[in-house]
């Protein structure tokens, strides 16, 4: 979506729709706020007059009593109002929330690549936050505004039609203004919120690399980012309430001049016998009443726009499809799946493939080993396999289907992958090593972590598969988390695993311990593991030699280390030298 292209604040509406009930009860009560309000300075007016002309006491504290009674009703509703207004702006926003996460966790890794967590935390949650003001009381204070407008103006027309025109002269004056100048503040509270997002980015990208941080003696230079970034924020959010407040005070100014009219005139009436003091009173205090709602009116102006400002964004982001188009085919083969690819080329970046016309063929159950210098492209191949990308050409098959027929939901629940990267979740280690499925029971985790050597390592924790476990995998050793992964897939049973570099960061013990452990899972699945080390793939099928994004080799694996002439041999006698040495 461009920037700058119009959005309809009444897209908003949806959010209020499952809310309509509240926003209702909302409305009933700010109505009888608002009677509350127009009454109360007609008790005084009764009160001032009776007075005046020598009335009853028994009136006089009946009258008294009245307005403490409303008073008091008027304070209570208020703290309804406003408990209702929260409930309501947290309902609709959280479900806004929901939707852009939702939509975020769908969106391709070419769109995440380019988005540090950061800014999508800002995206997400912080220009939510931004409306949920306008979620909470807009519509209310809007028309709450009006109907109390309504009532000073009706009233006073009853009163004193001379006056009434003066204020209502100055009311259509204000709201005349406030909607003429209304966006004026959207574009500046836009960039505001772009450099929040960028500010949050910043902190995120820093702390999530603070050992390299430290390390590099670069904190100086993260706290100079750091102040620039604060001060584009600083300067950004001045502009922006600058040009938000501009439509207040055009109507404070307004405002003064029209009280010091409607006094002067209110004086001269009741100066010349036409207007009793009861009257003058409820003159005054109406002309200040007015300025209630023009102050509310003025502050949703302020809230509209910092609204608008972020609706833009969230519409924006809503707008940003994925380039992986969901499949329709659910039917893959039962047991292991066979693997395809015929002319694969691929790039992350328009222009550079990093893959070029790759082909191979695993059949269902069969090993495959892949090797390669570094950047040769090894991963980008696991990475195409659960479609993380769109490849430019050729074709990829799993079970005999092309997977770009296939739903991703079925891919995946097939094809299991264990990276270099283990991520963890905010939860206990059951939850972490089912991934919140509640359908796997705590028998087949302890089996699994019996047969990972896991075992002695969650029987040794506090509180076992209950054990609370934090996110980002600090509480964890580096070899403990791989372990961790690869039960992981093992409790899903995949038909087809990847292992990319599954024992980079085990010692000889557990790495043999886990070697006769993916023996056992490869059994039942077709498997492809990617390494370095070619000890780790001491019983796989077929090897796969890649070198800059291109097959150079590809077959048996004891066909090839029979070959004297084949890279693989070579390699294989590289690791031997190396070995020795
Ligand atoms: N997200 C990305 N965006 C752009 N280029 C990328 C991205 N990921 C990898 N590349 C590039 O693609 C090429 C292949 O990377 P890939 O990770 O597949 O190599 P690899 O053989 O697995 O390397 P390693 O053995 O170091 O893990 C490299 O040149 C790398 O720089």
């Amino acid at each position: 979506m461009p920037p700058n292209k119009q959005v309809s604040m009444l897209w908003l509406l949806r959010y209020l729709v499952p809310v309509k009930g509240r926003i209702a009860v909302l409305l009933l009560i700010l109505l009888t706020t608002t009677a509350c309000q127009l009454v109360n300075p007609q008790i005084i007016q009764r009160f001032i007059d009776t007075a005046a002309s020598q009335g009853e006491v028994a009136s006089l504290l009946g009258l008294a009593g009245l307005f403490l009674v409303i008073a008091a009703f008027n304070q209570l509703f208020t703290v309804c109002l406003s408990y209702l207004g929260n409930d309501v702006a947290w309902r609709a926003t959280n479900r806004l929330r929901a939707d852009l996460l939702r939509h975020c966790l769908r969106l391709d890794m070419r769109f995440h690549n380019l988005k540090t967590p950061g800014v999508m935390i800002e995206r997400i949650d912080g220009d939510v936050t931004g409306m949920s003001n306008f979620f909470a009381m807009f519509i209310v204070q809007i028309v709450g505004s009006f109907v109390l407008l309504a009532g000073i103006l009706g009233f006073m027309f009853v009163h004193h039609w001379p006056i009434a025109v003066v204020m209502a002269a100055f009311t259509v004056l204000s709201v005349g203004v406030m909607a003429a100048i209304r966006n004026l503040g959207v574009a500046s509270s836009q960039a505001e919120r772009e450099a929040s997002a960028s500010l949050f980015g910043l902190i995120e990208e820093r702390l999530a690399g603070i050992e390299d941080v430290q390390a590099g003696g670069s904190v100086p230079y993260v706290m100079n980012r750091f102040h620039r970034a604060m001060r584009a924020v600083f300067l950004k959010g001045r502009r922006a309430w600058m040009l938000r407040v501009v439509p207040w005070n055009a109507t404070v100014v307004l405002f003064t001049a029209a009280v010091t009219i409607v006094l002067w005139m209110g004086v001269r009436f009741y100066a010349a016998g036409e207007l009793s003091l009861g009257t003058l009173y409820l003159i005054f205090q109406y002309t200040q009443m007015l300025n209630d709602p023009i102050e509310q009116l003025g502050n949703q102006m302020q809230e509209f726009q910092k609204a608008k400002s972020g609706l833009r964004r969230s519409r924006e982001l809503l707008s940003a499809q994925s380039e992986i188009a969901d499949g329709t085919e659910t039917k893959l083969p039962d047991g292991a799946l066979g693997v395809q690819f015929e002319h694969v080329t691929f790039s992350y970046n328009k222009g550079t493939p990093v893959l070029h016309d790759v082909s191979f063929a695993l059949k269902p159950g069969e090993r495959l080993g892949i090797v390669g210098r570094t950047g040769s492209g090894k991963s980008s191949v696991s990475r195409l396999l659960l479609r993380l990308y769109n490849i430019d050409s050729g074709t990829i098959r799993v079970g005999g289907v092309d997977i770009r027929t296939l739903r991703l939901e079925a891919l995946y629940r097939r094809v299991g992958m264990v990276t270099q990267e283990v991520q963890l979740f905010d939860g206990t280690l059951r939850d972490n090593l089912t991934l919140f499925d509640s359908g796997v029971t705590d028998e087949a985790i302890m089996e699994t972590t019996g047969r990972l050597g896991l075992r002695k390592w969650i029987e040794g924790l506090p509180e076992g598969l209950d054990t609370h476990l934090q996110a980002g995998g600090t509480s964890l050793s580096a070899g403990e988390a791989q372990l961790f992964a690869l039960t992981r897939v093992f409790l899903t049973q995949p038909s087809l695993v990847i292992l990319d570099e599954p024992s980079s960061r085990l010692d000889a013990a557990t790495e043999a311990a886990l070697q006769e452990a993916v023996n056992q899972l490869l059994r039942q699945c077709t498997g492809i593991v990617i390494a370095h080390r070619l000890s780790t793939l001491e019983k796989v099928d077929n090897m796969l030699v890649l070198g800059e994004g291109r097959v150079l080799e590809f077959g048996s694996r004891e066909d090839l280390a029979r070959d004297p002439s084949s890279h693989y041999a070579a390699l294989l006698k590289a690791d031997r030298q190396e070995e020795l040495a």
